[in-house]
């Protein structure tokens, strides 16, 4: 087993939900990279986009990857941490990457309502198909690739478990 994993995904994949569960499931610690620049701004991350913009959320992400290091440790992402060479460098030098995927309609079902995610805010469908699309190739550069489809999250879990001791 590596001591670090990185979860990685689109909105809704179901990163922050898995990732602490597996953590649990398996005695790791789980650090949530949106949760960590939350607390180390004060702010939430739709106050971080309002008030000081995406490129400043993005430059946190890259310092949460370097600082958040630690053996057993389970770090989930945010679905755009995947955007910059930079960060996707530092996730594969510091561990391995697991990647959750589904289809966008499924996403866009478990995250209907959400009103936390600036990105899918008052987007017409296009756009959001269209970031999706356009990250599908960096997010399939990951170690491991879970379907998460049709599949509970204590099924995920177990899947990963499976895997990771492999
Ligand atoms: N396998 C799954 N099946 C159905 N709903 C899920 C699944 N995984 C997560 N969810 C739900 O989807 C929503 C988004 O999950 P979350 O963990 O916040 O995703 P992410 O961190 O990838 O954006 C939550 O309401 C969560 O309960
Ligand atoms: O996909 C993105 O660019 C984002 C995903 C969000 O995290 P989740 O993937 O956990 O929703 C959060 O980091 C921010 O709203 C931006
Ligand atoms: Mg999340």
């Amino acid at each position: 087993m590596s001591h670090q994993y990185y979860i990685t995904g689109f909105m809704g994949s179901g990163k922050t939900t898995i990732g602490q569960a597996l953590a649990e499931k398996i005695g790791y610690r789980v650090i949530d990279t949106d949760q960590w620049i939350e607390s180390k701004e004060h702010m939430s991350i739709s106050e971080i986009f309002e008030k000081k913009g995406e490129a400043y959320f993005r430059e946190l992400e890259t310092q949460a990857l370097k600082e958040i290091r630690g053996e057993r440790t389970i770090i989930t992402t945010g679905g755009g941490i995947v955007k910059k060479g930079r960060n996707r460098e530092i996730m594969s030098s510091q561990g391995k990457v697991i990647y959750l995927q589904a289809d966008l309609d499924e996403l866009l079902r478990r995250l209907e309502g959400d009103e936390t995610r600036p990105l899918l805010q008052q987007q017409e469908k296009d756009k959001v198909q269209k970031l999706y699309e356009s990250r599908l190739d960096l997010y399939e550069q990951a170690d491991i690739i879970v379907n998460t489809v049709g599949k509970s999250v204590l099924d995920i879990v177990r899947e990963l478990e499976l895997i990771l001791k492999s």
